[in-house]
Order: structure tokens, then C-alpha cells, then sequence
């Protein structure tokens, strides 16, 4: 999916931009009239022939606001419209790529990521569409107008809307170069600076504090070069703008004759090229949300476009009716993954899942243990070897139907700012009460829930109880019993608890899942000894169950 060309007319942009361009041809017509007005009025004519100028800058007064109020209200209203409709696409998008092809950021990060650079995209129709057909429309109708009085005067508008014009182009390409250029320096400034000041003692002990320092004060020199050069393109095109209307309103004035057309037209003739660009200029401003949007597009194209690293087959192979147990029988035979497709980060590795099954998955830090986790739960497919179901190879099944077996628990479960009761009930919507009681009962939060005030109706996130790493965990656990899948895999879920909690949170999670098949990663040592089986990644090549 592509997040779409940044400037697209719909109907609502051009409507917008039709009400834009009444609101700034008033403007200009407002600056012309009163001139007219001025000039009118110091040869003392009689007021009555006055009153019908007074009537026009005064309805041009009214009228600016006015459309420009009309055109905020529809413009904005199809931005937030499109705004949502392109949010629930690209995250719609974004599930089958979750989490193979999101890279190492967060989900947070990448979200975050995501929303901002949509709301660049959907904004540049405000910010640049709408400002875009405004312009043409008023710079058109002001030089049409003065055409009509005088023919070279109407020359000289146009040749000012040809300066505007090219002063976008040059504004837009300074903005489009320095944005890159200035995205690179920050983040190797940042880089280095959280270099300089994490390291800062390591860097000391072996005598390259200099040298580091040296390398921050290039990178700082690098941001200011860029800061300066885009400082420089942004004033070179402001004074482009700025000669460019003197420039139109000293032709105008010496073109115009006083005593062909009379002293009021005269002034009006001289002031159009003064509304014009005073109108027209903040148009050179909208091609910075242009290259931004055009960045934040590109970025969105590069993230949706990839092929998810799984996906359902043409044919799916029907699920196992009789099952042995309770549960599937889940083997991995000389099954290895990559993210990338490039080299394995889970090298060949034997497992074999059966109900009541607990097995724990140690090994050093990169060594495979989430990406195997990542196999088991089919968000990633192995490169080699076989992972199978009741005997079935998984890629003959649906990606829902092997993952309705499986329940994750990571590190850091999500607790959502709403009850308690509905932060369990994601896992099964539709639970009774009884059985979500049940279920924090299991994962050791049965007391827990006793001395909250308001029990299952209890608010919890933002805004609402906070909870410990130990409530947090337990709370992902008891999603996992709730959720009453066969196969449960826990990602180090006592990672961030001291030593007593990770005991007793691992023994009750073990107690919780006692007729399930479990798969634990964790650094911890204090479960281990409770499980079936441990299999070492670090154990390479082979990776035999080195526990019965
Ligand atoms: N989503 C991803 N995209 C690309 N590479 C990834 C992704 N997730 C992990 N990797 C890479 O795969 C390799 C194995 O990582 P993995 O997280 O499976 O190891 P681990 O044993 O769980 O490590 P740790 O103990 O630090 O959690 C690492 O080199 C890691 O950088």
C-alpha cells in the first residue's frame, strides 16, 4: 500500500481552494479600493460619489474573513475526514508487517512514527492544495482586473505571479535538499553526543576523550553548515519576493498615466501589485509543508510497501480434528528464521510441543530466543527446516488459524487506560466476570483485586492506578489464562522483577498453565529447575533438549 501522492485535488480541496481564492482576491481588492478611496477623497468630490467605494471596501472587509472562515471549515473538515480514513488503511496495513518488518524500533516508535508522518501528508492538503489554488485564483482574477483598466499594468501583475511562482520553486527546493541534510546532522550529533556522555567514562579511562569531543565539535559544525545554508535559501527566496513586488509596483507606477485613467485608478492600478505580494507571499512558505510532506510520504512508501514476512496460502490445509490431548503437538525440526532473508538469526533447531509441555529456552542475548518465539507464534516462517501442527506444515495453514493455539506474554504488557476488567477482556471479549476473577486468580492477583475499591470496575493507566512491574506481568499473565489458548509463550516475563516476585510470579504462572504447552524464555534460573526441558540456543550448532 502507498501512502499516495502528497497534492491530490478532491472535491473538497478545490471547493476550499475556490472559497480561499474569494478570500485573498478580496484582500487584494480591499488594498485597491481603499486606494482608490484615498485618492478619490482628497479631490473632495461630492460624498454621494464616494459611497459607492465606501460600500465595496467595506464589503471586501467583510468578505475576506468571511471565505476565509468558509474555507477553514471545509477544508479542515475533509482533512480530518481523510485523516481518519487514511489512519485506519495504514494501520490496517501495518498489522501484517507487525513485527517482522518493522525493524528493531518499538512499536511505539514506529506508531509514533507513522501518525506523525500521515498527519504531514494529510495536512499538505491544507497547507499547500488549498493555499496552491487560492493563489492562482486570486493572482489571476488581480491581474485579469488590472489588465482591464490597463493592459501593461496587467503585464506586470503577471510577471510578478511568474516571480512568485519561481520563488516556490527555488523555496521548495531549498527545503527538499536541507531536509535531509539537517535530518542527518541532527541525528549524528545526537549520536555522538550520546556517545560522549554515556561513554564519558570508558572514553577517559583509554585517553580518547578528545578525540570524542573533537568528533562532536565536527558534528555540530556539520548542523551549523546546514542550518546556515538553509537560513541563507530561505532569506535569498524571501528577497527574491520582496524585489520582485518593488520591482512590480515601480513598473506599475511609471506605466500607469494619471491623466489617462485619473488619479484614483492610478492608485488603485499601482496598489495590485502591493496586494499581490503581500496576498501571495506566505505561498512560498507552504513549500515547507510541501518537502516535508513529500519526506514523510516517502517514508511511509518505503515502510508500507514491503511484502509481510507471512501470509495466508492460496489453499489453506484444514485444522487437525483429532487432536492426541487437549492441545496441538507443535514441532520444529532443523528450523532456522531470518528477519531479513538474509543470514538465520535462529539457527537449526529441534523443539517438540506437547500439552502439559513446559520448556524453558536460555542462551545469550542475541542468540535466537524472541525469534524462535517469533516462529511459534507465526509472525515469522522459517527459512529451513520444518514447523509443523498436528503434522501439518504451518504454511499450508492459516496465519489466524495456527495463532488462535497461541498465547504471547512479553516483558512489558500494555496496560490501557480503561477497567481492569476490560484490559483482561482483550484477550476474550465476551468473558463473564467470573471467568476474568478467575483468571487474575490464577495469574496471583486474586488478592490483589479483593482491596481495590471498585474490583473489576477499577480504572487502570493513564490517568488511572498505576501498577507495579510484578502487578504488570501478572496482568499479561492472566490475559494468557483468559484467553485459554494451548500453547503459551512468555517472553521473558520476569525480566524487570527482583529476585522474590520473578519467583513467585514464574511459579504461579507455571501453576497457571500447568496443562498447556509453554515455551519461557528468560535469563532467570529461578523456574528453570520447575520446567520439563531446557533448550540452549547458545548450545550451537546442534540445539538438543538438553533437559528430560
Ligand atoms: N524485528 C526484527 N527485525 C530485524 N532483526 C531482528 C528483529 N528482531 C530481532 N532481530 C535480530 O535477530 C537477532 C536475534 O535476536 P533475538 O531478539 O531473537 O535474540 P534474543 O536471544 O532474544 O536476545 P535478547 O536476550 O537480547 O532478548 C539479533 O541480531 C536481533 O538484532
Amino acid at each position: 500500500m502507498s501512502a499516495g501522492p502528497v497534492v491530490r485535488p478532491t472535491r473538497a480541496t478545490v471547493l476550499g481552494g475556490l472559497l480561499g481564492g474569494a478570500a485573498t482576491s478580496a484582500g487584494i481588492a480591499l488594498t485597491a479600493t481603499s486606494g482608490w478611496l484615498i485618492v478619490r477623497a482628497s479631490e473632495r468630490p461630492v460624498i454621494l460619489t464616494l459611497l459607492a467605494a465606501i460600500v465595496a471596501v467595506r464589503a471586501f472587509g467583510m468578505a475576506r474573513p468571511f471565505f476565509r472562515y468558509l474555507e477553514r471549515v471545509v477544508s479542515h473538515d475533509a482533512a480530518l475526514a481523510d485523516l481518519a480514513d487514511r489512519r485506519s488503511s495504514v494501520y490496517a496495513a501495518l498489522v501484517p508487517l507487525t513485527p517482522a518488518r518493522l525493524g528493531r524500533r518499538s512499536r511505539s516508535q514506529v506508531l509514533t512514527g507513522v501518525v506523525d508522518d500521515l498527519t504531514d501528508v494529510v495536512e499538505a492538503q491544507v497547507r499547500v492544495t488549498v493555499p496552491v489554488l487560492s493563489s492562482a485564483v486570486a493572482g489571476v482574477l488581480a491581474a485579469g482586473l488590472a489588465a482591464w483598466f490597463a493592459p501593461a499594468v496587467g503585464l506586470v501583475v503577471t510577471g510578478l505571479l511568474l516571480v512568485l511562482a519561481l520563488g516556490c520553486v527555488l523555496a521548495w527546493r531549498v527545503e527538499s535538499r536541507s531536509r535531509d541534510e539537517l535530518l542527518a546532522a541532527r541525528a549524528e550529533t545526537a549520536r555522538i553526543g550520546d556517545l560522549v556522555a554515556r561513554q564519558a567514562g570508558e572514553l577517559r579511562a583509554i585517553g580518547a576523550q578528545d578525540v570524542a569531543l573533537g568528533w562532536l565539535e565536527e558534528a555540530h559544525d556539520a548542523l551549523r553548515r546546514a542550518v546556515r545554508r538553509q537560513s541563507r535559501g530561505r532569506a535569498g527566496v524571501a528577497a527574491l519576493v520582496l524585489l520582485g513586488t518593488a520591482a512590480a509596483t515601480v513598473a506599475a507606477a511609471w506605466l500607469v498615466d494619471p491623466a489617462a485613467v485619473g488619479a484614483p485608478v492610478a492608485a488603485l492600478l499601482v496598489l495590485v501589485p502591493v496586494a499581490v505580494g503581500e496576498a501571495l507571499a506566505p505561498l512560498v512558505d507552504t513549500m515547507r509543508a510541501l518537502a516535508r510532506a513529500q519526506g514523510s510520504s516517502a517514508r511511509l512508501d518505503a515502510l508500507l510497501d514491503q511484502r509481510p514476512a507471512v501470509h495466508d496460502p492460496e489453499h489453506p490445509a484444514a485444522a487437525a480434528v483429532d487432536r492426541p490431548g487437549d492441545g496441538p503437538r507443535v514441532r520444529l525440526e532443523g528450523a532456522s528464521a531470518s528477519w531479513t532473508g538474509g543470514a538465520d538469526q535462529l539457527a537449526p533447531t529441534d523443539l517438540d510441543l506437547v500439552p502439559g509441555r513446559h520448556v524453558a529456552v536460555v542462551g545469550p542475548n542475541g542468540s535466537g530466543k524472541s525469534t524462535l518465539l517469533a516462529v511459534l507464534a507465526r509472525t515469522l516462517d522459517v527459512s529451513r527446516g520444518r514447523h509443523t501442527v498436528d503434522g501439518t506444515d504451518v504454511r499450508d495453514r492459516t496465519l489466524a488459524g495456527v495463532r488462535a493455539d497461541v498465547a504471547v506474554v512479553d516483558d512489558e504488557p500494555h496496560v490501557f487506560a480503561t477497567t481492569l476488567a476490560e484490559n483482561l477482556r482483550l484477550a476474550r471479549p465476551g468473558a463473564d466476570d467470573d471467568a476474568v476473577r478467575a483468571a487474575l486468580g490464577l495469574a496471583g492477583l486474586g488478592g490483589w483485586l479483593e482491596g481495590l475499591p471498585d474490583g473489576l470496575g477499577t480504572r487502570l493507566g493513564t490517568g488511572g492506578r498505576g501498577l507495579s512491574g510484578g502487578e504488570r506481568t501478572r496482568l499479561g499473565v492472566a490475559r494468557a489464562v483468559l484467553a485459554d489458548r494451548p500453547v503459551v509463550l512468555l517472553d521473558e516475563p520476569a525480566a524487570h522483577l527482583d529476585h522474590p516476585t520473578a519467583t513467585a510470579v514464574l511459579d504461579d504462572v507455571l501453576d497457571a498453565t500447568r496443562d498447556r504447552s509453554v515455551v519461557l524464555v528468560s535469563h532467570r534460573a529461578e523456574a528453570i529447575d520447575r520446567l520439563d526441558a531446557v533448550l540452549d540456543l547458545g548450545d550451537r550448532p546442534a540445539s538438543p533438549l538438553t533437559k528430560e
